[in-house]
């Protein structure tokens, strides 16, 4: 099973997929390999991003021309393959994860893509590693994809490093719809975020309800 969009049937979420641009065989590879780690098991079910959400994101790059990226949670790589592909040549993205053996899956895939020169991984805590980045507004896209309660400081972190008219993409906004009755703290954080986000003076907001919710923010 690969991540769907929570709210649609197997049925919808099939015509969806079938709707849209169909994956090639490297990317289509990683979301079956990361599938049946899954179905043994070994890695979350939900964690990596719904195709259609991938397909989205890499349009999404290209439309913008993107040439500076960063992402906050790669996994096994999918996100991450998705933008690279749609970033100009020369462009340069930046990943952040403390998982050495999931990325690796990602290093595996990056190769077999042939962008592997365009992505930089750092391992360790994302919000250290996104300290160390010089305050500077650089990055034309964003996407933080990691710890749910560690969101609204990555927001904070991110703004002074965006360029003026760039996004931030945050998954997982709806979190499976429970931000109508949070649960956990981190249903909780993401609850107080989206309502601050929704009237935030520096950016343009819209919640997506795509995957699990994909808030789009738009640098002013
Ligand atoms: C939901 S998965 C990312 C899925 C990925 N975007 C994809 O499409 O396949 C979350 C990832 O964030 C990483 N992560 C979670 N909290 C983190 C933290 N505080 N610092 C660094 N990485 C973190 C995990 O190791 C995991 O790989």
């Amino acid at each position: 099973m690969t991540p769907r969009s929570f709210l649609l049937t197997q049925e919808v979420s099939d015509y969806v997929r079938a709707s849209s641009e169909p994956l090639d065989e490297v990317a289509a590879a990683l979301v079956a390999e990361t599938a049946g780690l899954a179905d043994r098991g070994e890695v979350p079910a939900t964690f990596q991003i719904a195709v259609e959400q991938g397909v989205l994101m890499q349009l999404l790059t290209a439309a913008l021309g993107v040439r500076r990226a960063v992402e906050i949670g790669t996994f096994t790589g999918f996100s991450a393959l998705c933008i690279a592909r749609g970033m100009v040549d020369g462009g340069r993205l930046l990943c952040l994860d403390r998982s050495e053996e999931w990325t690796a899956i990602a290093r595996r895939y990056w190769e077999r893509a042939g962008v592997a020169d365009r992505v930089e991984l750092r391992l360790g805590e994302a919000l250290d590693l996104l300290r160390e980045v010089p305050v500077e507004p650089v990055f034309d896209l964003a996407f933080v994809d990691a710890d749910k309660a560690g969101y609204p400081a990555y927001v904070e972190e991110l703004h002074p490093r965006m360029r003026p008219g760039g996004l931030v993409l945050l998954d997982n906004t709806l979190r499976s719809g429970r931000v109508l009755a949070p649960v956990s703290e981190e249903d909780h954080v993401l609850v107080a975020l989206n309502a601050a986000l929704a009237t935030d003076p520096r950016f343009e907001t819209v919640l997506l309800p795509l995957a699990d919710g994909l808030t789009v923010l738009r640098v002013r």
